[in-house]
């Protein structure tokens, strides 16, 4: 479970506060009007940035002052961080060997989350010979690999079409949810919430509201929801 203990957050005149639990196994969509802190919540929970009070909280364990690559979590953002002189294969090699002297056992573990994301064979390309939902694929396959319980994405598919971004959703879902994993999502669009989201953080005037059921939000939106969606 995560549980984010009496979080204060302080960027300059910037202030955000959080204080709630999140159930193991949810999806649960990050959403808020531009500025109100969605990214800089992420940010803390996964460590690249510390809270000014509170704690961070994992099944019990405080990972306030853990650095980020120690944290039980992974995180897919827009840009998908594939180095461009690498290959597919070895992208993902990084997280299982920095050195990149990879067995035959970890390059079958690779094989084996390309082709479970649609991408058997690619291995050997450069990330500029895949197309963009080609490269978000390679970026979720890293993410399975790595197969931390707590995956934080930071509008992951913004830059894909509506109908590849609703594909690429599915597929994250398909792939990366379950009991084992927690999934907390950034997104600006209320129909990505609605697609894969059991809850939602609404993130706004200082405060990242305690998580909700997603289809009720939505059903009948509080007046701080209301105003985001423009309803
Ligand atoms: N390094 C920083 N130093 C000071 N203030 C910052 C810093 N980074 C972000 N902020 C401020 O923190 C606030 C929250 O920013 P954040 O990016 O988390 O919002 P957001 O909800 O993710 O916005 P968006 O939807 O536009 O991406 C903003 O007012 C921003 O100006």
């Amino acid at each position: 479970m995560l549980r984010l203990e009496g979080l204060e957050i302080r960027q300059d005149d910037f202030a955000l506060s959080a204080d709630w639990s999140l159930d193991d196994g949810a999806i649960c969509a990050v959403m808020g009007p531009s500025g109100g802190g969605k990214s800089t919540l992420l940010s803390v929970i996964a460590g690249f940035l510390a809270p000014t009070r509170g704690r961070v909280v994992w099944d019990g364990r405080d990972l306030t002052g853990l650095p980020p690559a120690v944290r039980p979590i992974s995180i897919l953002f827009q840009d998908n961080n594939l180095f461009p002189h690498l290959t597919v294969e070895r992208n993902l090699g990084l997280g299982l060997d920095p050195r990149l002297r990879l067995d035959a056992n970890q390059k079958a573990r690779i094989a084996e989350v390309l082709a479970r994301v649609g991408l058997a064979g690619l291995g050997d390309r450069k990330p500029g010979a895949l197309s963009g939902g080609q490269q978000s694929r390679a970026a979720l396959a890293r993410v399975l690999l790595m197969d931390r319980p707590l995956v934080l994405l930071d509008e992951p598919f913004a830059a894909l079409g509506p109908g590849l971004r609703a594909e690429m959703l599915d597929l994250a879902r398909e792939v990366l949810a379950g009991p084992g994993r927690t999934l907390l999502m950034v997104s600006h669009a209320p129909e990505d919430a609605a697609r894969i989201a059991d809850r939602i953080v609404l993130v706004g005037e200082g405060r990242a509201a305690p998580p909700g059921e997603a289809q009720a939000l939505l059903a009948d939106p509080p007046p701080a929801l209301r105003a985001y969606l423009g309803l």
